[in-house]
């Protein structure tokens, strides 16, 4: 079933945010797992909760379970809620509690249900990919694992390798302007090439030599 509707990408903050989670299956569990990781505080409601789910609660002390069916209230204070039960009817009444009290809201079986999607990721520390294939999560699934072998741990370091010289050169260059005109300069396409190359160490070195050369005489 794929979504039709155009999609606005945000990355949330959801350290602590409380998320409800309707159902406890193999939907549940994929959502349930990817908010824990992301620091949320997580309620997964569910008569059904597969064991996987239940054995999140060692390594994410955030997570609660509740054993029983949906009850209407459930999610009144849900910043972020999902509907992921197998009872339609179920699902659209998670749908008319979450709509009327402005959650986010992520509806397994209908996509457009829900006021958003969730994107596949991938993540290694600096860079955090996203992709997102309007409803092929095979597709996702293989963009993805080409994106982690194209930009792998290499790429990662040199993110971090660049945050540093970004507030050195924010020290040195006040102007936005200026600043700009040197990262489009010295940040360019051929030493993104050379990273993939594995060549990083030429890349950082490449970058350091434009630093250091700021303020000094053409
Ligand atoms: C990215 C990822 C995020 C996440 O869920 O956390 C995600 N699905 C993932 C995994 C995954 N999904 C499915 C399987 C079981 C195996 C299989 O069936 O293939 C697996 C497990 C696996 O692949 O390993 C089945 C599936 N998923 C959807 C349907 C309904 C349908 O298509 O009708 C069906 C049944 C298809 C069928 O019956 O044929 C629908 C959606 N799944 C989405 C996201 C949204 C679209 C995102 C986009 O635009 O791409 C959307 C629309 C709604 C949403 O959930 O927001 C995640 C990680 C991907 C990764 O990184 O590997
Ligand atoms: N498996 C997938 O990857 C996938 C992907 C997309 C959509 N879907 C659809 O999403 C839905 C969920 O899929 P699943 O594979 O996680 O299902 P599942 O059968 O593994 O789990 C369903 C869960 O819903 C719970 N449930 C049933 N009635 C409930 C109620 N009244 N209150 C609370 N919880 C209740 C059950 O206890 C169970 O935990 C299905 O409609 C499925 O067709 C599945």
């Amino acid at each position: 079933m794929a979504y039709n509707q155009f999609r606005y990408t945000v990355q949330l903050n959801m350290e602590n945010r409380r998320c409800v989670v309707v159902g406890g299956g193999s939907v549940a569990l994929r959502k349930t797992k990817s908010l824990l990781e992301a620091g949320a505080a997580v309620t997964v409601i569910a008569p059904e909760i597969l064991p996987e789910i239940a054995a999140l609660q060692s390594t994410f002390p955030a997570l609660t379970l509740c054993r029983r069916d949906y009850e209407t209230g459930d999610i009144r204070h849900a910043f972020l809620v999902i509907a992921a039960t197998d009872n339609r009817n179920v699902n659209a009444a998670v749908v008319r509690e979450a709509k009327e009290n402005h959650c986010l809201l992520n509806v397994a079986d209908d996509p457009d249900a829900g006021n958003f999607t969730v994107a596949g990721t991938y993540d290694n520390g600096s860079l955090h990919f996203s992709a997102a294939t309007g409803g092929n999560p095979r597709l996702t699934h293989l963009l993805l694992e080409d994106l982690r072998q194209q930009y792998g741990d290499d790429m990662a370091v040199f993110a971090a390798f660049l945050d540093e010289q970004r507030e050195t050169v924010k020290q040195r260059l006040p102007g936005p302007r200026a600043r700009q005109e040197f990262w489009r300069n010295t940040l360019t396409n051929q030493l993104l090439q050379l990273v993939k190359q594995g060549r990083l160490q030429q890349a950082k070195e490449n970058i350091l030599d434009a630093v250091n050369r700021i303020g000094a005489e053409p």
